[in-house]
């Protein structure tokens, strides 16, 4: 279990070239949270997980995380300063190393010796269902594999925060429904506070705890799910 984190958007604003694509956004994301970013193309969703991953700065405003402010116009932590992982549509996968090489990669980057990383990875590979998968390459696994391979990678560092952005999106429709339901059950068993961008509502209604709408850089409603799953609340 991971020591999970708190997030907090303090009127978090983004702006480039005279133009704000995020208007002071205010929010509390609890620890063990799963949130879900909900909006139309362009709506700024993938600009505030950037801004959480700290590869954007803010423009205005405060990111918390935790009991530490991690970016501000002023100061902005490095990525590697946040405990958190990142998986994305397109697995982003290095091709030239077998899976269990790719999932052992984070440990060994900290300096995790070879032999501790791969008993590291294969747990992490036996996770997501994959056990069996650790010396093969990544272009002979299906697209829903390699995608239980990139959360594999992600979860092995045991990271406090999770970031997804539209990590379904190519896979059929049968496929994003089993992993959906595996990606909620391993990340409410891990506790990580987890941020989840999607353009499918079916989806961010099966895995969320809250679902966050947002148009045009501002939130304009949000969705509770667990306990009265219809609660729907309008901002102004
Ligand atoms: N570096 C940049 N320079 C100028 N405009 C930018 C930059 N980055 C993002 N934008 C603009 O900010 C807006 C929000 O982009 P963002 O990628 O966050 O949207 P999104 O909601 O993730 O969209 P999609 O669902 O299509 O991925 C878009 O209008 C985009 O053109």
């Amino acid at each position: 279990m991971t020591h999970a984190v708190p997030i907090e958007l303090k009127n978090l604003r983004w702006s480039v070239n005279n133009l704000t694509i995020l208007h002071d956004l205010s929010l509390t994301i609890p620890a063990g949270e799963i949130l879900a970013l909900l909006g139309p193309s362009g709506c700024g969703k993938s600009t505030l997980l950037k801004l959480l991953a700290g590869l954007l700065q803010p423009t205005a405003g405060e990111l918390w995380i935790g009991d530490r402010c991690a970016a501000s116009a002023r100061h902005c932590d490095a990525p590697e300063m946040r405990n958190l992982g990142m998986v994305f549509q397109d697995y982003a996968l290095w091709p030239h190393m077998t899976v269990a090489q790719n999932v052992a990669f984070p440990l060994r980057m900290r300096g995790v010796k070879k032999a501790t990383a791969r008993e590291q990875a294969d747990a992490a590979l036996a996770q997501v269902g994959l056990a069996d998968f650790g010396d093969r390459k990544p272009a002979l696994l299906s697209g829903g594999q390699q995608q239980r391979v990139a959360l594999a990678r992600a979860l092995v560092a045991k990271p406090a925060i999770l970031l997804f952005d539209e990590p379904l999106s190519n896979l059929d429709r049968d496929l994003r429904e089993t992993l959906v339901h595996t990606m909620a059950d391993l990340l409410r068993s891990a506790g990580i506070t987890a941020v989840y961008v999607t353009h499918d509502r079916e989806e961010a209604n099966t895995l969320a705890d809250r679902i966050i709408h947002l148009a045009q850089g501002q939130i304009v409603s949000v969705t509770h799910l667990s306990g009265d799953r219809n609660a729907i609340s309008q901002v102004s």
